[in-house]
């Protein structure tokens, strides 16, 4: 639903206070309950600059240009990754400097091309300029605006499940890539739990859809509250999310899912206003020899929670 626009004279509560008795009301005898309209959906916070891919590989892709500089390439390490082969790994880079943002090309093959133009070397950055790179085009956008947002808009929609606002299944995948090749070029752990709903189809059969889906988003918002800030949660299936757990040894990472699925299995779930026990069973993988890669990584996390569902259910196992 479309967000309320407030006139400057009414006052904004949050979503859930939309309707009560002003405290500071100027006409303290007066019992007319007022509407406050309320700020709507949660906005994304002011943008600084940032890169949009606006087309070929990666479209959609963004990113933001803040303190660090952006490097944009087909490496797994780059900060705006577009895997195509007419892309160099490193490509180019683009960063600010005082008030404005400057692009350099990194000797790519397919030089970079600003607004159709060769760049020499190094140049400076206008709002709305296309900078080429490889058989993709990205948008330059400076400041905060209606564009801006609307491809924030188009982001969120592209990379963010519906139901539950975690990460969707492709925008996890991409993302897990760049931290496994991150975590095995620094030598740093890191694990995967994937987290499967335990005879969810009966509680669809009782309680219908409608009620499923809350308990989704329910499980959603627990994951949500256990994981740290750089943590990866995403739904990745109909009732299956995944969580990626940089710097989580194998050891580290069975502590943390036991503690999701306990706080799971105490939660006061209530579909169809019946309250009943709903439990979650977790597989568990760390990155290790042979299995340094995200398929891998993925296939032993599935096997751990195999072996948590046949045995039994509302537990957690760790693939060795
Ligand atoms: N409400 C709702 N249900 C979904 C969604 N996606 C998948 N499901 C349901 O999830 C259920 C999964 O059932 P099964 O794969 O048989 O597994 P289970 O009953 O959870 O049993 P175990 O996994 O063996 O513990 C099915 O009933 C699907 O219809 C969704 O988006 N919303």
């Amino acid at each position: 639903m479309a967000a309320l626009t407030a006139s400057p004279a009414a006052a904004t509560l949050a979503g859930a206070d939309r309707t009560r008795t002003m405290a500071s009301d100027p006409h303290p005898n007066d019992t007319t309950q007022r509407t406050m309209l309320s700020q709507g959906p949660l906005r994304p916070a002011r943008r600084s600059a940032c890169v949009v891919v606006i087309h070929g590989e990666g479209l959609g892709r963004r990113a933001d240009i803040d303190e660090a500089p952006v490097l944009v390439g087909r490496s797994q390490e780059a900060d705006l990754v577009i895997a195509h082969k007419s892309v160099s790994r490193e490509h180019c880079r683009i960063w600010r400097e005082g008030d404005g943002y400057r692009i350099l090309d990194l000797g790519a093959t397919n030089a970079t091309r600003l607004n159709d133009r060769r760049i020499d070397g190094e140049s400076a950055l206008a709002d709305g300029d296309q900078v080429t790179v490889g058989e993709s085009i990205l948008k330059f956008i400076s400041q905060d605006s209606v564009e801006a947002r609307y491809h924030e808009e188009i982001y969120q929609l592209a990379t963010h499940d519906a139901l539950t606002e975690l990460y969707n299944r492709r925008h996890f995948i991409e993302m897990a890539d760049k931290e496994i090749a991150r975590a095995m070029r620094h030598a740093r752990p890191l694990s995967l739990c994937i987290v499967d709903v335990d005879l969810f189809k009966p509680v669809n059969d009782r309680y219908g859809h409608i009620s499923g889906d809350e308990v989704l988003r329910q499980i959603a918002a627990l994951l949500r509250r256990h994981a740290r800030s750089d943590d990866l949660a995403a739904r990745i299936g109909g009732e299956e999310f995944a969580l990626l757990l940089p710097e989580c040894d194998a050891l580290a990472a069975q502590a943390f899912a036991d503690r999701l699925r306990e706080a799971v299995a105490v939660a006061p779930f209530a579909p169809g206003g019946e309250p009943q026990r709903i439990t979650i069973s977790i597989g568990v993988a760390a990155l290790a020899t042979g299995r340094d890669a995200r398929p891998a990584l993925m296939a032993a996390a599935d096997a751990a929670l195999y072996r948590a569902k046949s045995e039994g259910r509302n537990r957690v196992c760790v693939e060795p």
